[in-house]
């Protein structure tokens, strides 16, 4: 068997395959589960002083399992945080706008992807998340030197090579469940680490080269 850690091309079926049993997982959470872990998580997420110190924060709407934020986005908010939510764009590429509490989010379908939880205020272009001081990335389990695996879009790819381009160097925090916090996930050249990885039972910080 090869093993899972390699770079390069040969790690596409890898992550396809972790991907698959990632989600299987996620889809067997109930509503309750879900909501449980939502509080837990935005609980510990606050506890970060990362985030106590942000003055941007771009961040996501949680969709169907996926670890909830919400509530987080909602106490940052009440804060008196700028938050950032994503608008994804025909290529996977993205744009963001402002998080201004519930009502100024919009389900939109695009295509046969998930349905998303947008901003419906001014699009402010992909560059305005190198203002972000903090982000929450989604992802689907990241490993002990904090390579994250997403879900296979390669939009944060972009984010994540957009903040390089610019020199731009915020905290980057993988929201996640306990169990999706692993040894190792398959790597791709163009993959970059993640800072930290919040669960519902605590935080976990990546030393950078680990
Ligand atoms: N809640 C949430 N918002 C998010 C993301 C996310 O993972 N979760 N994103 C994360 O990048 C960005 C949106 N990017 C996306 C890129 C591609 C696909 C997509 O192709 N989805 C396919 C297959 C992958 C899957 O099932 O997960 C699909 O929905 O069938 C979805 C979102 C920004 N917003
Ligand atoms: N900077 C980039 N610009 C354009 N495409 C990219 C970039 N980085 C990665 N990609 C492409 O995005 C696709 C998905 O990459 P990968 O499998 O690493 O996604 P992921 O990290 O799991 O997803 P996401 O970034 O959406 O969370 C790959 O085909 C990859 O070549």
């Amino acid at each position: 068997m090869r093993p899972v850690s390699h770079i390069g091309r040969a790690a596409e079926p890898d992550k396809q395959m972790l991907r698959r049993e990632f989600i299987a997982v996620r889809n067997r959470l109930t509503a309750d589960d879900v909501r449980e872990a939502a509080g837990a998580l935005a609980e510990r997420a606050l506890e970060l002083p990362e985030l106590a110190h942000a003055r941007t924060v771009a961040a996501y709407v949680s969709v169907g399992s996926e670890p909830g934020t919400l509530a987080l986005l909602d106490a940052l908010h009440a804060r008196g945080v700028r938050v950032l939510l994503p608008v994804l764009l025909p290529d996977n590429d993205l744009d963001w706008g402002s998080y201004a509490g519930e009502d100024s989010l919009a389900r939109v379908q695009h295509g046969g992807k998930m349905a998303l939880f947008e901003p419906t205020g001014t699009r402010l272009g992909p560059h305005t998340v190198t203002e972000a001081d903090a982000m929450l990335l989604p992802g689907l389990a990241v490993d002990t030197r904090g390579m994250r695996l997403g879900r296979g879009g390669g939009s944060y790819d972009r984010v994540l090579a957009r903040l390089e381009r610019t020199d731009a160097h915020p905290a980057l925090v993988v929201l996640l469940y306990d169990s999706e916090v692993v040894e190792r996930v398959p790597v791709q050249a163009h993959d970059q680490a993640v800072h930290a990885a919040v669960t519902p039972s605590g935080v976990h910080r990546f030393r950078r080269g680990a």
